[in-house]
């Protein structure tokens, strides 16, 4: 075990230690949040009814030709008993030659039936949809039948995660291979996805480009999660992998630059969406990734039948809301966001993440705390480490306004619809968190004697930063300030066009 795995038990620097069967999604510092091997892409033969039925389903299928969700035919498909009930199958997932589950096979059985699952529910509202688009979605679906709610309930109570369609185990991180495996994530070229609703088995499709996206960005992740635990354990003077002679200040520093620069790649990756997915078609395979919860499709939500006694279930749909990146910023920066319905909907989303990706953020949120990570940067009166820790919320509030600028751009544009697929709010609760963050920034510029300086007219040697820095910090935070004004107009103005408080 090396020292990082002492400090923070819930991490492994190096997938290859890790046993046989243990959750995909167990973090490495190599892998970061995407599962430590490569995704299981089939299933066993037993569950070949099932696997068939994924090849017919998308819109265009890998062949080229139309599938069952274009003509609207799979719900009739389903209930004509095309896909036998194989729950019992779920417990003969083990790995070959012992009586140990083998957590990935049952993570790709459960994105394998989230995905029909989804799809049958769902597929009516596509069906309004796609006959006329100021139509809205009409009802999906109110009854997941037997044959697909008994393994996906099975699945989930194994891997301890909502029985619904979810970002980390179905969409996006647990759906994809590589080209070429032994040439890694780095090249966008090289990913692939596995399962699709629309057209996202050819790649170049706007589907594909969404997903991929997602995990072309969480490939950069291993750096982040070291630099995060690399600060952490500075602030507790107990460095483990940086230089044992540095004071905590400087291996502080370390930490922090680790994660501006993975930080740098992620958000240039985040960038490409704009090309690898076009905002003009982001409405087609959106519809198949609403949850139940707070959507007009299910008023009454969905009874699994013959699970949880019958009675109408509610989940949150898909959404990048449950990734990890910016949940570990916000808790390592202890970014303090406003006690709020807005917020519980922020904090409800964590049990949606797959459960070591819950307990490495539950421990960062809790460490960060004990040790008041943002008193040690704001109160050690070393300017440098200030602007390095500016930095840092100044990419949480970039990836949170580009963020607002995809939303606008691919989904307030195209439709009057209230919610997103995670349930939230879609005009007012990104806006709740970017505005934290927002204030943050300006409150530890004044606590940490940074605005004093910056009121100066211009750089000089006895100013206690570079002038790069100070450059730097001027640029930051006059942005904050254009920023902060932007947003809030455009809230106001969406909130009057839809008459919304
Ligand atoms: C076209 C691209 C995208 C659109 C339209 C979009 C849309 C949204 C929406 C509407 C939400 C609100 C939550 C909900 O679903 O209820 C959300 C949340 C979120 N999404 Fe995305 N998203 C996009 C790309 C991404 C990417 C590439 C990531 C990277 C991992 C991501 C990560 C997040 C995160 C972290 C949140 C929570 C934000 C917060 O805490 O303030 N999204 N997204």
């Amino acid at each position: 075990m090396s020292s990082v795995e002492t400090l923070f038990p819930h991490l492994r620097k190096d997938p290859s230690d890790l046993p046989e069967g243990e959750d995909p999604f167990t973090i490495t510092t190599r892998n970061g949040y995407l599962p430590f091997n490569l995704p299981l892409r089939t299933l066993p033969s037993a569950f070949d009814a099932l696997t068939d039925i994924l090849h017919q389903m998308p819109i265009l299928k890998e062949d080229g030709n139309a599938g069952l969700l274009a003509t609207f035919e799979l719900g009739p498909l389903i209930d004509n008993g095309a896909l036998p009930d194989l729950t019992h199958e779920i417990d003969n997932l083990l790995i070959p030659g012992t009586n140990k589950r083998d957590i990935a096979a049952v993570t790709a059985a459960f994105r394998d039936y989230s995905f029909v699952a989804s799809s049958y529910l769902l597929e009516p509202c596509w069906e309004t949809y796609s006959a006329n688009k100021d139509n809205g979605y009409g009802l999906g679906r109110p009854v997941l039948p037997i044959c697909i709610a008994g393994p996906l309930a099975k699945c989930a109570e194994i891997l301890d995660i909502p029985p619904f369609m979810s970002y980390a185990a179905s969409y996006a991180l647990y759906n994809y291979y590589l080209v070429h495996p032994e040439q890694g994530h780095k090249d966008y070229e090289n990913l692939r996805l596995v399962r699709a609703f629309e057209k996202g088995l050819d790649p170049k499709s706007s589907e594909a480009g969404f997903i991929l996206t997602h995990i072309h960005m969480v490939a950069e992740t291993g750096g982040l999660i070291e630099g995060a635990v690399n600060l952490l354990s500075a602030i507790d003077s107990k460095p483990y992998s940086i230089d044992r002679e540095m004071d905590d200040i400087s291996a502080a520093k370390k930490g922090l630059q680790l994660i501006l620069d993975a930080m740098q790649i992620i958000e240039t990756n985040m960038e490409s969406m704009w090309k690898n997915s076009l905002p003009k078609d982001y409405m087609a395979y959106r519809t198949f990734i609403y949850g139940i919860t707070k959507q007009s499709m299910f008023p009454d939500g969905v009874v699994y039948e013959g699970q949880f006694d019958n009675k109408p279930q509610f989940f949150r749909g898909e959404s990048g809301a449950n990734d990890a990146i910016i949940p570990l910023l916000d808790h390592l920066c202890e970014i303090p966001m406003p006690p709020n319905p807005l917020t519980d909907i922020l904090v409800e989303f964590r049990e949606y993440r797959p459960k070591p990706h819950r307990e490495f953020l539950k421990y960062v949120r809790e460490t960060s705390s004990r040790l008041g990570v943002r008193r040690f940067m704001t109160g050690s009166g070393d300017m440098e480490l200030v602007i390095q820790y500016l930095r840092v919320l100044d990419h949480i509030r970039s990836f949170r306004w580009r963020h607002w600028m995809f939303t606008r751009e691919y989904i307030i544009k195209y439709t009057l619809h209230p919610t997103a697929t995670g349930g939230s709010p879609i005009i007012t609760w990104l806006p709740n968190q970017l505005d934290a963050v927002m204030e943050l920034m300006e409150k530890v510029t004044q606590d940490s004697g940074l605005s004093i300086i910056l009121e100066a007219e211009a750089w000089s040697e006895k100013l206690p930063l570079s002038e790069a820095d100070f450059i730097m910090a001027r640029n930051i935070m006059s942005n904050v300030v254009t920023k902060k004004a932007q947003l809030r107009k455009e809230v106001a103005k969406y909130c009057q066009d839809r008459n919304l408080a």
